[in-house]
């Protein structure tokens, strides 16, 4: 699971700050100074929206306001991420406490115009949850109350879905599928899918609410293929800002790509001089993995032989190179008794960019937990999503050479894997997918 990227990232981690809306271009500085509940409610309203007159909306902004004679929201509640913007929400930012990874499948003889319509539908509603606001129909209230909690709603397109709808000749070439990696272990029922959903929130019923809707809007058109959900740290939950970790107890995404970097947005995002097809201008791809974690046997593990299999400290992050966690990592440092500080097979040496001809990613997974095998070891790991221009120089040569000299790869196992376009963000009055759909 990777670091949070944008100012808001500090806001989220350390949880005693104030509410933020924060801005979703990923650019530096790109999050907005903090709003009170009410100047949420009054950027709401300066932008046309019609808060306040029913159902969620009203429970959320009277609470908000005081007038329910309820306690006020927190900030937590309070946080909102724009959905519209150049790019998709649920990329560049922090990320959040709760997510849900949904495909779907297009039903039988479905048209290009009702996918539109669906994307339509979908974009609309995902816009006012963003806001706090009911959806538009199938809103059955399980959000009520509470205010938009950082969601985010990002879709993203298979590569089956284009002969599906008759527009072959509009399928990025970067779809092409993943090659398998050595040892993967991929079932293909939770893999892929015409339409993917990653839904992201700082509280578990807003993040289900914003699901169901999204689930029960479909009918007729899509219906659900797979569905995982997946944590990571709570706004709150540590004293100051830091990185969160994974379930293998390591401080998990310090050397993510940041916003501020020169090369960010090329590394991350289609630029729309470059883009073919067209229509993924501002856009990205996402590769997801479930990444089973085989945590009995990592558990096993001595400490200083875990931290030599990430090449990284285990208390604090730091690399095994010396100093802090946000120290550049020395690959070329030694021992006194002439070993590498950072062993030739621990991950980060592998996955680093150098090693992989400058191959780039934003990663923002998520940890899961699905109960217990039969054996009793946790059906637990990493829902692995990373974000980036073009898989083929992005994930794909990095998974390749982990698969083969990663040491943290005897502990891991690939059992689910989707590739999807995710469009640029749509403007108001518009809808994710546009471009294509109505090209
Ligand atoms: C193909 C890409 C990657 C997969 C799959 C992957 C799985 C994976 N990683 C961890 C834990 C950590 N990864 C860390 C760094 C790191 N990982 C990748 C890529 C993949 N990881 C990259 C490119 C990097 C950065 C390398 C660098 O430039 O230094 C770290 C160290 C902290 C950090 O920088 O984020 C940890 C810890 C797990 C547990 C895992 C699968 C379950
Ligand atoms: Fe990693």
């Amino acid at each position: 699971m990777d670091r949070p990227v944008v100012d808001g990232t500090a806001v989220r981690d350390g949880g005693q700050q104030q509410p933020t809306v924060t801005g979703q271009d990923g650019a530096a500085g790109s999050s907005r100074p903090a709003l009170t509940r009410r100047g949420l409610l009054g950027a709401a309203g300066a932008a046309g929206l019609a808060v306040g007159a029913a159902g969620g909306a009203f429970g959320y902004a009277a609470a908000a306001d005081g007038r329910s004679g309820g306690p006020a929201a927190t900030s937590l509640g309070a946080a909102a991420v724009p959905f519209h913007g150049a790019h998709q929400a649920g990329i560049v930012q922090s990320q959040q406490a709760r997510v849900h990874l949904a495909a779907f499948d297009l039903a039988a003889g479905v048209k290009r115009a009702q996918l539109a319509a669906l994307m339509r539908r979908w974009s609309d509603s995902a816009a006012r949850l963003a806001e706090g606001r009911p959806a538009a129909d199938h809103e059955n209230q399980i959000a009520l109350d509470a205010g938009p909690c950082s969601l985010t709603v990002t879709f993203g397109f298979g590569a089956s879905l284009f002969e599906r709808i008759g527009l072959t000749a509009a399928r990025p070439e970067a779809l092409d599928p993943l090659p398998d990696f050595p040892d993967d272990a991929i079932d293909r029922s939770r893999s892929d899918g015409d339409l993917w959903v990653q839904i992201c929130a700082d509280d578990a019923l807003v993040a289900f609410h914003a699901l169901r809707v999204l689930q029960q809007q479909a009918a007729g058109v899509a219906a659900v293929r797979w569905q995982m959900s997946g944590f990571s740290r709570s706004p709150g939950a540590t004293a100051r800002p830091v990185t969160t970790r994974n379930l293998m107890g390591q401080v998990d995404g310090t050397n993510n790509p940041r916003p501020s970097d020169a090369s960010f947005a090329s590394k991350v995002f289609v630029a729309a001089k470059e883009a073919d097809p067209a229509w993924m201008a501002g856009g990205s791809y996402a590769v997801v993995r479930r990444i089973r974690m085989l945590l009995d046997n990592w558990e096993n593990l001595p400490v200083d032989r875990q931290e030599r299999v990430i090449g990284r400290r285990k208390s604090d992050g730091a690399p095994l190179s010396g100093g802090a966690e946000t120290t550049a990592v020395d690959l070329e440092k030694r021992n006194p008794d002439g070993t590498l500080a950072v062993p030739a097979d621990a991950h980060i040496r592998v996955a680093a960019p150098t090693a992989n001809g400058g191959a780039t990613m934003l990663r923002r997974g998520f940890s899961y937990h699905d109960g217990f095998l039969p054996d009793g070891s946790p059906d637990a790991g990493l829902l692995f999503i990373a974000f980036q221009a073009d898989p083929l120089t992005g994930f794909v040569p990095v998974q390749r050479k982990l698969a083969g000299a990663d040491s943290l790869s005897r502990f891991l196992r690939h059992e689910a894997s989707g590739l999807y376009a995710v469009p640029g963000g749509a403007a108001p009055g518009g809808y994710v997918g546009q471009a294509l759909l109505e090209s």
